[in-house]
């Protein structure tokens, strides 16, 4: 998949904007690919140009090689969007609309395995219109994934899931690419792209603003840590403030001992003074994470991952 200095421009109040602003993108074969962004950042309009659902202003948009607007009938045999929403048969059960959807392509999956991938087994004989909101959402999932597609493309797939239909889920992604399927997620949640993807573009503002394996952005635009201990009242900081790697350094009492809050960019080396010299206790490491990267980068934090729940 391929982005080209794609534009998209909307109208709003008679004025117009770019909700996609000459984003250069390319999605490796293969890989698990997480596209994150505040609210608003452009994601959705990618995913609906992939889709051929929307005509870019300019720039080349290019899926397996094919042009979605141009070619969206070839195109709808290898890939397989999962829109946030759509509407559903509602008088079908979920075992009928996937036996009708894996009608539609030759090397479908079994209704019943893809069924079973999503924790969807219980609810396989309940008409679409009397799912939960969790339910309908894999069912959702289930209706992309069950074609077997090239690209498969999620947008925000784990909304309204609750933990462990969210594993289900991300075993079901996995297992695709194990397949040697590549996927496209769109994402509110840090552990969804941290954990699930091999590499993660950013979004803000319609632009990409960071691009790389989540471990490379971590390290690139966040590699300040936190050590948080405690130490006897009377201790020497002295050395740690001192130290060029200690960015910021607060202490509090709390219970007659002194707590100790400072970032660095050299943990490894201020651990071994802090467990040793000073007598620190009861010493947590954090990392800033792609969360930091995330909020430096875009000004907003990630959605809590129970305030993505409560969204759906
Ligand atoms: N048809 C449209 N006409 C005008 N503006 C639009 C249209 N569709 C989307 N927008 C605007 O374009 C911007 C990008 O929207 P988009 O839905 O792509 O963002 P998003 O990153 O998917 O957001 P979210 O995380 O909230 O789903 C937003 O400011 C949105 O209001």
């Amino acid at each position: 998949m391929l982005f080209e200095q794609v534009v998209k421009r909307y109208e709003r109040d008679g004025a117009t904007f770019n909700a996609v602003d000459h984003i250069d993108l390319s999605v490796h074969a293969g890989e698990i690919f997480g596209l994150l962004g505040p609210n608003g950042a452009g994601k959705t309009t990618g995913i609906e140009m992939i889709a051929g659902l929307r005509v870019p202003t300019s720039g080349v948009v290019r899926v397996l090689g094919l042009d979605p607007v141009a070619h969206r009938d070839e195109l709808r045999q290898v890939l397989a969007v999962q829109p946030q929403h759509a509407a559903l048969f509602d008088q079908q059960t979920v075992t009928e609309l996937l036996r009708l959807w894996a009608s539609f392509y030759p090397k479908a999956d079994r209704p019943e395995q893809v069924i079973a991938r999503l924790g969807l087994t219980e609810s396989a004989n309940v008409r679409a219109a009397e799912l939960s909101g969790g339910q309908r959402q894999r069912l959702l999932v289930a209706t992309a994934l069950i074609s077997r597609p090239r690209l498969l493309v999620l947008d925000e797939p784990s909304t309204g899931l609750d933990p462990s239909a969210r594993q289900e889920l991300w075993g079901a992604v996995r297992s695709h690419r194990a397949g040697g399927g590549t996927v496209l997620l769109s994402t509110h949640l840090m552990e969804e792209a941290a954990g699930l993807c091999d590499r993660v573009a950013i979004l803000h503002k319609g632009r990409v603003v960071a691009c790389g394996t989540p471990g490379d952005l971590v390290r690139e635009h966040a590699p300040e840590r936190q050590l948080i201990f405690d130490v006897d009242p009377d201790a020497d900081l002295t050395p740690l403030r001192a130290h060029a790697g200690v960015t910021h350094l607060v202490e509090d009492r709390v219970n007659g001992r002194l707590r100790v809050t400072l970032s660095t960019t050299d943990a490894d080396a201020l651990l071994g003074v802090v467990s040793g010299p000073l007598g620190g206790r009861r010493i947590q490491v954090k990392d800033a994470g792609l969360e930091g990267v995330f909020l430096r980068l875009t000004g907003s934090a990630f959605a809590p991952a129970d305030e993505a729940l409560q969204e759906a």
